[in-house]
């Protein structure tokens, strides 16, 4: 049984972690993710024409052929064949593709195998039907549009930016594409391991996993399909860190602590394809504890975020083994680091989270004091400070604080860099960070998650701030400063854009326009 119209799109956001790079990795200590409303999307229909499926013996259904295409970049259609067995559903890659994709390869494996312990065989086989198209396409945010922009003659801007199509060519492979720190493997199988789950009938995410689920099975739910795309990401991986970025993309904007690791550990072989039953227990939220903390998280009204890749990435990889190892060399110092950084960072959520209330209790004066500390610079808000305690005042003294603990937190992350000897803040993502702060209106400037050269983002009071941070971007001339568009999900994280479930509101809005699109693809 599949989607009502046989075509399911499952779009997963992007992210960004505020705070918490590093200690994230372990969990006694917690980062602010927040979503982009850049999205990576699946869609999953018949293919058209038919496949030969006859049967090789007479127990075993299949093969079935599934086409993957990613039409944003060249040679990217991987050929799969699937064979059902009884509850084993086996699927293998075409040997005759000039290339593989294990992130794509392993969300299909472990996502078939799995449905075939939670749907009867004959409605996986009747939902295969023909053949599967699956298509694969991510906001052009997840990959720099350097190329494009330099092909179309225009200069590298928000304004440039938006002339480019949906789901631009990236002119190039996936192996050499310059990704811009989206996170593009974990909002791809967030999405993929979703859009199986429900085009086969076995889940049906909607906002409200208890009001709307008609499918009453555990496995049938949100954080089912998180423990999936969780445990394939990692697998794709090939260790199990902190997974932010798969929470993220399922749940949207929160502060994260990460599940235990050991959690994931003994299934963590591809020998366990043969033992799906244990994979299940592990995977099942009724039948192993995941320790995993989520808390939403939204940024307060009128703050905005803004995001830049730089062109001179750092290997995200490299600096976190190098991080690790200087805190197993030098516990003690480390770990007070780690202390106080983290004390910093949750005194920033803090802060913010105060900042959404004090707008919702108050957002006359809320407003107020927001259009005032636009328009003058950070180092100067104290001078708004009046005499009498409105709450006007309170949401002055709380933007003072907010600006004055992300110093501090950076001031840590310097200091990290420093006894580690790994860039996290350079001396150039320094002295642009700090030319951005010198911006009216602009609260936050920092380096996301590992930090390195690779990004950067600031949050921002107006559209005059924005404009006055893109101003310097573009001018600075240590490194080139790409702006992305993205700006934080409004969506949160997982949604069902088009089949069985998907809100009918869809077909008139702005995301409905995206599905046309790839639809088209
Ligand atoms: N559009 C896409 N289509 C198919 N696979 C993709 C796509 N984007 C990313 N991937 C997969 O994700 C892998 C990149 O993962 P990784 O290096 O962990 O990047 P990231 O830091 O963005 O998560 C690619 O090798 C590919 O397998
Ligand atoms: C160091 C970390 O805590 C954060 C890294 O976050 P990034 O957002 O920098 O990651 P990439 O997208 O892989 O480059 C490692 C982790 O939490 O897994």
């Amino acid at each position: 049984m599949s989607s009502s119209n046989n075509t399911t799109v499952v779009s997963a956001p992007g992210k960004v972690l505020l705070t918490g790079g590093y200690l994230v990795l372990d969990p006694a200590f917690s980062g602010l993710v927040v979503a982009t409303d850049a999205r990576f999307y699946t869609l999953i229909r018949p293919s058209i024409g038919s496949v030969d499926a006859t049967a090789s013996s007479s127990s075993e259904k299949g093969p079935f052929k599934i086409t993957v295409r990613s039409p944003q970049f060249e040679n990217a259609t991987w050929n799969y064949f699937v064979t059902i067995q009884d509850m084993d559903v086996q699927l293998t890659a075409s040997a005759e593709d000039p290339s593989r994709n294990t992130f794509v390869e392993l969300a299909l494996v472990y996502s078939l195998a799995i449905l075939g312990h939670l749907a009867p065989t004959e409605q996986i086989a009747h939902t295969l039907g023909t053949g599967l198209e699956v298509v694969i396409a991510g906001n052009n945010d997840f990959y720099s549009q350097r190329k494009e922009l330099e092909t179309r003659g225009l200069h590298l801007n928000t304004e440039s930016l938006r002339q480019i199509p949906l789901f631009a060519s990236t002119h190039t492979t996936l192996s050499k594409v310059h990704k811009t720190g989206l996170g593009s493997s974990a909002a791809l199988i967030t999405s993929l391991v979703s859009a199986i789950f429900i085009h086969f009938g076995a889940s049906d995410i909607n906002r409200d996993d208890t009001a709307h689920t008609t499918i009453s099975k555990a496995t049938a739910t949100t954080p089912f399909l998180h423990n999936v795309a969780q445990f394939v990401h990692c697998l794709a991986q090939g260790k199990v860190g902190s997974g932010f970025d798969v929470s993220s993309a399922v749940w949207g904007s929160h502060t994260y602590r990460r599940f235990s690791p050991e959690v994931l550990q003994a299934v963590m072989n591809q020998d366990i394809r043969n033992d799906i039953p244990a994979l299940l227990k592990v995977l099942d939220p009724t039948k192993t504890t995941w320790d995993n903390v989520v808390t939403p998280f939204r940024l307060a009204p009128k703050l905005h975020l803004m995001l830049a890749d730089i062109d001179a990435g750092s290997h995200t990889p490299t600096l976190v083994s190098n991080v690790l190892r200087w805190r197993k060399a030098k516990p003690e110092e480390a770990n007070g680091l780690w202390a106080r950084l983290g004390a910093a960072n949750d005194k920033v959520v803090e802060l913010l989270k105060r900042l959404q209330q004090v707008a919702k209790e108050h957002p006359v004066e809320y407003d107020l004091a927001i259009e005032k500390a636009s328009v003058i610079r950070a180092t100067e808000w104290p001078l708004l400070r009046s005499q009498t305690t409105t709450s006007q005042d309170v949401t002055t003294e709380l933007l003072i604080q907010i600006h004055d603990e992300f110093l501090t937190v950076r001031r840590y992350l310097r200091e990290m860099s420093q006894l580690s000897s790994v860039p996290i803040e350079p001396e150039e993502q320094t002295r642009l960070l700090d030319v951005c702060l010198s911006v009216p209106g602009v609260l936050m400037a920092g380096v996301p998650g590992a930090g390195g050269f690779d990004a950067i983002f600031c949050i921002v009071l107006s559209e005059e701030s924005r404009k006055g941070v893109e101003a310097v971007w573009s001018k600075f001339a240590e490194m080139s400063v790409g702006p992305l568009l993205c700006q934080e999900s409004v969506e949160g994280g997982l949604v069902l854009e088009l089949g069985k479930g998907a809100g009918d509101d869809k077909q008139v809005s702005e995301q409905s326009r995206i599905v046309q699109s790839l639809l088209q693809l």
